[in-house]
């Protein structure tokens, strides 16, 4: 087997007694992105930092293509960084914030101006090369960052919040598009981000984290469908989680009685139940529960259950057959929407 490009072997970093990172494993293939995810504080961008040579290791390996990076300055890795606050340099205009990478290389003239027209076809700005930085959008801003990046041509790409301040329209078109140009570029990309969908809508694999280690790995539709555990559900928005005893095809739950999908473990469990999963009838039929609240969301509308027994429960609804707020509804519950958490 080849080596992967990346490869971080029980890596520990600690500030003081507490681990920023304690024992990360993670491979990334060639070509592949994959997002590290995770609440504030868990590590993420200790990790691109050490991926980086920016941060010592107090244990552990980095390895890229198969060579311990342990003693190799950041600037002899060959790998790129964009930071959330992008910062481009305000005096050069915008080829010359591209170019500013290939010239430290002492690429020709030639070569250089021909690389930086190219990526801000790429990136979609194409012609910019002589705007000033100063007159730029936030999202042109993060175009030419990104650009400046891919510059030296670096064998691993890492990103942190890259889309960070933008706002969401913007970030949910250039999640899609940079998707697109790293699968043109055959970049390999590590990214950190604290936002679900950005990681779900840009990465191959998704890798979230807690508390300095690795809590769940998978690609974005294996984590989607199989959280493990409360923590990485939670953390994905999902919040009809609930004590179980399974037995058979049902559980014993807060909730009453649900069905759990053929082959559930017997015995104690935690269990999600989808909103997608809760389905909303007259009051005579299920749980019994009022309507608290209602949330557009696009294709969608959040309903917020409070039923007569158990804590609140998230329905998801379509538009049309949405009960009003204060309306008395019968909740029943679809088995293939029920998931095993098989931890805290
Ligand atoms: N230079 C430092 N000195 C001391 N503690 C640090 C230092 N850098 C990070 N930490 C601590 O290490 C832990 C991980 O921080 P890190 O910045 O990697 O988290 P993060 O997941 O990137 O968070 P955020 O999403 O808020 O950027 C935190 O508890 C943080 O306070």
């Amino acid at each position: 087997m080849t080596d992967p490009l990346l490869r971080l072997d029980a890596v520990t970093v600690r500030f003081g007694a507490r681990a920023a990172l304690d024992a990360v494993s993670l491979d990334a293939a060639a070509h592949e992105i994959v997002c590290v995810l995770g609440p504030s504080g868990s590590g993420k961008s200790t990790l691109l930092r050490a991926v980086a040579g920016l941060q010592q290791l107090d244990g552990g390996r980095v390895l890229l293509d198969g060579a311990d990076q342990d003693g190799v300055p950041a600037h002899r890795r060959g790998v790129g960084l964009m930071f959330q606050d992008h910062q481009l340099f305000p005096q050069r205009d915008v080829g010359g914030n591209v170019a500013f990478g290939p010239r430290m290389h002492k690429m020709p003239r030639d070569a250089r101006d021909r690389r930086t027209a190219e990526l801000l076809d790429l990136v979609g700005l194409p012609g910019a090369s002589a705007r000033p930085v100063a007159t730029l959008s936030g999202g042109e801003q993060q175009r030419v960052a990104l650009a400046r990046a891919l510059a030296p041509e670096p064998r691993l790409l890492m990103l942190d919040e890259p889309l960070g301040q933008l706002d969401r329209s913007l970030r949910e078109r250039l999640v899609v598009e940079l998707r697109r140009l790293f699968g043109t570029l055959g970049t390999t990309v590590l990214a950190v981000t604290h936002d679900q969908g950005e990681a779900f809508a840009l990465a191959d694999r998704v890798v979230v984290m807690r508390d300095g280690r690795i809590e769940r790995s998978g690609t974005p539709l294996e984590v989607w469908q199989k959280p493990g555990s409360a923590f990485v559900a939670r953390f994905l928005g999902f919040d009809n989680i609930t004590a179980a005893t399974v037995n058979g095809a049902v559980a014993d739950t807060a909730w009453g009685t649900l069905p759990v999908p053929a082959g559930t473990p017997e015995g104690e469990h935690q269990l999600l139940v989808r909103p997608s999963g809760v389905r909303l009838g007259p009051p005579g039929g299920g749980l019994r529960c009022e309507v608290v609240s209602r949330t557009f969301r696009g294709g969608h509308v959040g309903v917020l259950l409070r039923p007569e027994r158990g804590p609140d429960l998230e329905a998801e609804c379509v538009l049309r057959e949405t009960p009003e707020e204060g309306a008395v509804v019968g909740a029943g519950f679809a088995a293939e929407d029920v998931v095993v958490l098989d931890r805290e």
